[in-house]
Order: structure tokens, then C-alpha cells, then sequence
């Protein structure tokens, strides 16, 4: 019999299936595919970097045995990485790995690091042992400045950042820290400058990343023992940029780090761009020197768009959609929706939705219908303890029994949905959700919300669970 990629790999998935659980096989095997075989060389091609390394930590025996079964004991496995380019589209490049006969391969293919006569970083963002590091930005092209409409309320903020996109280190909007309520374009414009500079600068290194990612690098590079790597390899960028940094209130190891990163990066003329739900003065559990460093350069704030701004916010949306609406229809969600720009475009994403599913004209009175609701889901906040209310309703238990410390099923079972719900819909981090859920720490509520997504899919009780819950809170 003739055998080709596809035919040994599908043996093998045969035989991996029946020794993995069925939600990592779907996970983790699915999405591979067969590419070459080549004598007794497999080529498969895996979605990313992140996908090899778990492969090759978790499945490299199993995938071993599977291979040898098929093409006998000298059989490889090569895996071709396909990659994205996160900057500026581009078409998807592919990279190759062998895997586990390990004992040829140079320095820049390993995914361990290895011992080095000279001091190597480790950049927590690819392989480690690499020796030319390559830094990708992780910014988003599909924000920029074009897109970004102005307007009195956003004026200085976005200047500002056009200004330091122009000359990065150079101006004295530096940190720039841009600040404001929710959705109001604090991402977006973030990004968008760092495009901005990536463009403009193209040897310039540029890194987005939110505060929460760079804490749990943060943690992680305690645990593994290089956190000098970690401050290393952030002291390398020339433009940093963080998201959301307010999440780094009571964490003070994570603020330090940074704070001394920051240092570094200012001392050497480096660009820092940072965004905060709020003005540096109302930070809370931010330590002052931390806090009197983000006032040295400029706090712009954004604010609610003004009129004009939200009709011009619209008319962009439809006009890049291709689609068109009547003026009187685009003012009414103007008007009506005034204070968040993701919800007056999410207004106009539904009218169009709803108009062409369910084949209705969109009228004024459909988007008053869908204002309404968008009005209306807006000024109910929906908090933790309101989860927590909602849930021990359901289960016809008190607030108490699911925060306290049982083990018994059903009340687990609730707790683990109070985290699920409270992960999908608030902001709170997963250390808030644990210290506000029964006081758990963060690795149980991330346990809790795997622990739901799994029953969801293989218990039918549960799914009912899930689903009338999601009902209830939709209301
Ligand atoms: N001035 C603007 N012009 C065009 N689009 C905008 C503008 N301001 C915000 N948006 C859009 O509104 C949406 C929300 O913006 P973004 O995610 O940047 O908000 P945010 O302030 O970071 O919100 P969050 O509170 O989640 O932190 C995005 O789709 C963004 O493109």
C-alpha cells in the first residue's frame, strides 16, 4: 500500500484519540494538519509557536509512538509552524521544527533554552535561545489613525499621540499616559500610535502589551527563576506601550518590575505609552513613585464623544461596512447612545444584523428597539455579587452555602459557575473574582471556568445550568 501524509497521520490521530480525553484531542489534534512525508519524515503543519511548544511538552511521547507505529523506529516528525503576522497583515509565513531528535539541531531551533557562554535573553514572547531576537509588536493594524475620527472630546489625546508617533523618545509626552471611561478608544489609539511608529520607524521595536499579560509574565518568570530575563528583555524595546495599567493596582512585585523597567526605558530617551481607566490622581494601591513617574510626561484624557463626533464615529462604520442608513435613523443612535463609542457601534452592528436576518427594513422603529435594549443593558451593571445573588437563586441556596468552604457537589458546582459568570461578564481579574467569590486565589476561579467549559460540553444537566443562567442574566 502506498502510504502519504494523510494516510499515516490519520493512523495516527486513530491512535492518539483513544489515549487522550476527547476535548484535548480537539484541542490540540484537530486543528493539525497533514503536509509532506518525505521516506520517513512527517511534515505536519501546527497553528503556532505556542501550539508546538505544548505538543512537544505534553504530547511528545504519544506522538512518538504513534509515528514508530506507522513508519517504524527511525520515523520524524517535523512540524511547520504556521504564523501570523501580527503587523500589518501580510500573508502567513510557515517555520520549520524537528522534533524530539533534538541532538542536531542548532541553537535557533531549540525550544529549550540552553546553556550559552554569553549572557542569552529570554523573550517571554518567543522560544527562548534564540539569538537574534525578533520582537513582534502584537499590535492590531486594523487600529489606526485614519480610523480613528476626531473630535473635541478625543483632540489633545490623539495630537498628543501623533506627536510621539512622529518623533517616539522624543517629545515630552513621555510616558504619554491616555486615560477614560469604557470603550472610548483608550486600545485603540494606543495601537494605532504604535502602527503609527512602526510605519514611520520601521527599525524602531515596538511592543503592545496589556498590563495583565505583562503581569502574568511577570509571575511566571518569578516561578521559573529569570526575572533578571524578564526586566532584560522589556529594557530592550525602544517603544512600550501598556494597556489598561490600573490593573497593576495591588500588585506590588509587578509594579515594581515595571518600575524599574520604566527607568530604564526613560533614562535611555525610550518611548512609554500607557492607558488607564482612570486619571493618575484616582488610582488606587498604585505606589507613589510609580504614580508621580506616570505624571512626568502627559495624562490625556478621553472623553464622552460630543454630537458631531458620535454622527461621524457612525457614518465611518457604515461607510467601511459598505452599508447605508437613513440620516434620521444615524441620529437617534447618536443621540440616544452617548457615552461608550463600542456600544454605539455595536448599536449599528445589530441594526444591520437584525435588519438583514430577519429581512426587515431598518425603520426607526427597530432602532428604537435595539436602543432600548442597548440603553437599558448599559445602566444595569452587572457585579460580582449580582452573579452570586442570581446564582444562589437558582440553586435556592443563600450567598453564604456557595461562598463557603464545602466541598459538597452542587454547591461547588454553583461557586464554579458564580466564576464562570462573573470571568464573562465583568472586568475583574481573576484574583478579584477569587477574593470576592468565598476568598479562593486566581488558580481556582481559572480551574473553576475550564471546569464549566468542560461540563458544559459533556454533561447535559450542566449545559441546562449554563444556559438557563445565561438566560437569566441576559434579561
Ligand atoms: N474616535 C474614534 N473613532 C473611531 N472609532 C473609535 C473611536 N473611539 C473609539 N472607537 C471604537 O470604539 C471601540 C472601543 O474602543 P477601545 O476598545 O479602544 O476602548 P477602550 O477605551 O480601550 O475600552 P476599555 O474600557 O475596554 O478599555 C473600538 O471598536 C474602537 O475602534
Amino acid at each position: 500500500m502506498n502510504l502519504t501524509a494523510e494516510s499515516v497521520w490519520d493512523n495516527c490521530l486513530d491512535f492518539i484519540k483513544d489515549n487522550i480525553q476527547p476535548q484535548a484531542y480537539k484541542t490540540w489534534f484537530e486543528p493539525i494538519k497533514s503536509i509532506k512525508l518525505t521516506d520517513n519524515a512527517l511534515s505536519i503543519q501546527v497553528p503556532s509557536k505556542f501550539f508546538y511548544e505544548w505538543l512537544e511538552e505534553h504530547y511528545v511521547k504519544l506522538l512518538k509512538v504513534a509515528l514508530r507505529r506507522e513508519l517504524g523506529e527511525n520515523a520524524k516528525l517535523i512540524y511547520i509552524i504556521k504564523m501570523e503576522n501580527t503587523y500589518g497583515n501580510k500573508q502567513p509565513f510557515t517555520e520549520k521544527i524537528p522534533s524530539s531528535n533534538r541532538a542536531n539541531l542548532q541553537p535557533q531551533e531549540l525550544d529549550v533554552p540552553v546553556k550559552k557562554k554569553s549572557p542569552e535573553l529570554k523573550n517571554p514572547f518567543i522560544i527562548p535561545g534564540i539569538r537574534n531576537i525578533k520582537i513582534e509588536s502584537q499590535l492590531n493594524p486594523n487600529y489606526n489613525f485614519d480610523n480613528f475620527l476626531e473630535g473635541d472630546s478625543n483632540r489633545l489625546a490623539r495630537s498628543a499621540g501623533m506627536a510621539v508617533a512622529n518623533k517616539p523618545g522624543g517629545t515630552s509626552f513621555n510616558p504619554l499616559l491616555i486615560f477614560g471611561g469604557v470603550g472610548l478608544g483608550k486600545t485603540h489609539l494606543a495601537h494605532a500610535i504604535g502602527v503609527e511608529i512602526k510605519d514611520k520607524h520601521p527599525d524602531k521595536t515596538v511592543l503592545y502589551i496589556s498590563a495583565e499579560k505583562f503581569t502574568q509574565q511577570y509571575i511566571e518568570s518569578v516561578k521559573k527563576n529569570t526575572r533578571n530575563d524578564f526586566i532584560h528583555f522589556y529594557q530592550l524595546i525602544d517603544v512600550l506601550i501598556i494597556d489598561d495599567v490600573q490593573f497593576f493596582s495591588g500588585k506590588s512585585g509587578t509594579q515594581d518590575v515595571f518600575f524599574h523597567i520604566f527607568n530604564h526605558l526613560h533614562q535611555n530617551g525610550k518611548q512609554v505609552i500607557l492607558t488607564s481607566d482612570k486619571a493618575p490622581v484616582d488610582m488606587q494601591d498604585i505606589e507613589q513613585r510609580l504614580l508621580s513617574r506616570f505624571k512626568w510626561g502627559l495624562s490625556a484624557e478621553l472623553q464622552n464623544p460630543d454630537y458631531e463626533t458620535r454622527i461621524s464615529i457612525l457614518n465611518n462604520k457604515l461607510y467601511r461596512d459598505g452599508v447605508e442608513m437613513p440620516e434620521e435613523i444615524i441620529e437617534y443612535v447618536a443621540q440616544n447612545i452617548k457615552t461608550n463609542v463600542r456600544e454605539l457601534e455595536g448599536a449599528v452592528i445589530s441594526l444591520i444584523a437584525q435588519s438583514s436576518f430577519n429581512k426587515k427594513e431598518v425603520t426607526l422603529d427597530l432602532a428604537k428597539q435595539i436602543v432600548e435594549k442597548f440603553v437599558k443593558n448599559t445602566k444595569r451593571e452587572v457585579s460580582i455579587d449580582y452573579i452570586q445573588k442570581v446564582i444562589s437563586d437558582y440553586f435556592q441556596m443563600d450567598v453564604e452555602t456557595l461562598q463557603s468552604k464545602t466541598r459538597k457537589r452542587h454547591i461547588v458546582q454553583a461557586r464554579q459557575l458564580a466564576m464562570f459568570f462573573a470571568k464573562k461578564y465583568t472586568k475583574a481579574s481573576l484574583a478579584s473574582i477569587g477574593s470576592q467569590i468565598g476568598k479562593r486565589d486566581h488558580a481556582t476561579v481559572l480551574h473553576a471556568c475550564k471546569t464549566v467549559d468542560n461540563l458544559g460540553e459533556t454533561d447535559k444537566q450542566f449545559k441546562k445550568y449554563i444556559e438557563d443562567l445565561t438566560k437569566k442574566f441576559a434579561q
